[in-house]
């Protein structure tokens, strides 16, 4: 009998790639999600954690991804929405930053829970969706970026609501986890003294609370915030 396994969109890198090989480590089966192949992919796969390439920008690339799943599972125990793109308002024309902001972060999530919810068929069943701190404060830089999280915020609140009591519906919200390699040092220091805490936290960060949130019997509907007290480091 194949153990239900947990879904990690977008997971070939930073922190996805982290929980999904932290979930693998404790003994989860594990299939993760990724866009553009590379070597890496290949060691995933030969380790045990099923890797199937997907494309949600489109609603045709959500569907061959769901019918591939279907046509490999019949049961999930876990779906967490990790994909995404994070551009800024000035990355192009704005109407197509928008769409695109939105269909990553919002139509897929959702067209993925409407037709997978089905097989989170065990015991214990999670849906968490990667939001983002900014999905409250807004974001000049980042318009469509930040409102396309908080869709995803709102898209939390229905879903818990739909599918309880069978399914575990939250959100993580970070603010700064994990720099990309081409942030240069005056970036890193004005980031990290958004926060109270100043630090960067790595992806460790984010696999603890989604631990603690498959592990819980009485958690749903929340958007549990990682920002090291940046809502209260007020000018
Ligand atoms: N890193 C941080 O400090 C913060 C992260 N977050 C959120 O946490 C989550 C993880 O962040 P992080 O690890 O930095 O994410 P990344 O920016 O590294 O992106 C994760 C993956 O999303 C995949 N992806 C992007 N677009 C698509 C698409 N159209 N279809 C399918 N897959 C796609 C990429 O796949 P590929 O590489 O194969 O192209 C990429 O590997 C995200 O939701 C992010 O918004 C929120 C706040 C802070
Ligand atoms: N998909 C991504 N989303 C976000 C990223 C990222 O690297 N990929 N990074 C951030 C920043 O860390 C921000 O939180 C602090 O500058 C936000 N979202």
């Amino acid at each position: 009998m194949h153990q239900a396994p947990i879904l990690i969109t977008g997971a070939a890198q930073r922190i996805g790639l982290y929980c999904a090989k932290a979930l693998h480590q404790l003994g989860y089966a594990v299939v993760i999600t990724y866009r553009r192949h590379r070597p890496l992919i290949d060691e995933l796969q030969a380790s045990g954690i099923d890797c199937i390439q997907a494309d949600f920008a489109h609603s045709q690339g959500v569907q061959s991804f769901i019918d591939t799943l279907k046509q490999r599972y019949q049961s999930l125990r876990a779906i967490i929405h990790n994909a995404s793109d994070w551009h800024s308002d000035q990355d192009g024309e704005l109407a197509e930053v928008f769409d695109a902001m939105m269909a990553i972060h919002a139509k897929a999530p959702l067209l993925l829970n409407q037709a997978l919810a089905p097989m989170l068929n065990e015991d214990k069943a999670d849906i968490v969706h990667m939001t983002d701190f900014v999905a409250q404060t807004g974001s000049a830089k980042h318009m469509a970026y930040a409102a396309s999280k908080a869709a995803l915020e709102n898209l939390t609140l229905s879903l818990a609501r739909k599918l309880a009591p069978k399914v575990k519906v939250n959100a993580i919200a970070p603010a700064l986890i994990c720099f990309n390699d081409w942030d240069d040092d005056a970036y890193r220091q004005k980031t990290l003294q958004k926060s109270l805490l100043g630090i960067e936290p790595g992806e460790q960060e984010v696999f603890n609370t989604l631990d603690w949130l498959l592990c819980s019997d009485y958690v749903t509907g929340r958007i549990i915030h990682l920002d090291g007290g940046r809502h209260l480091n007020l000018p």
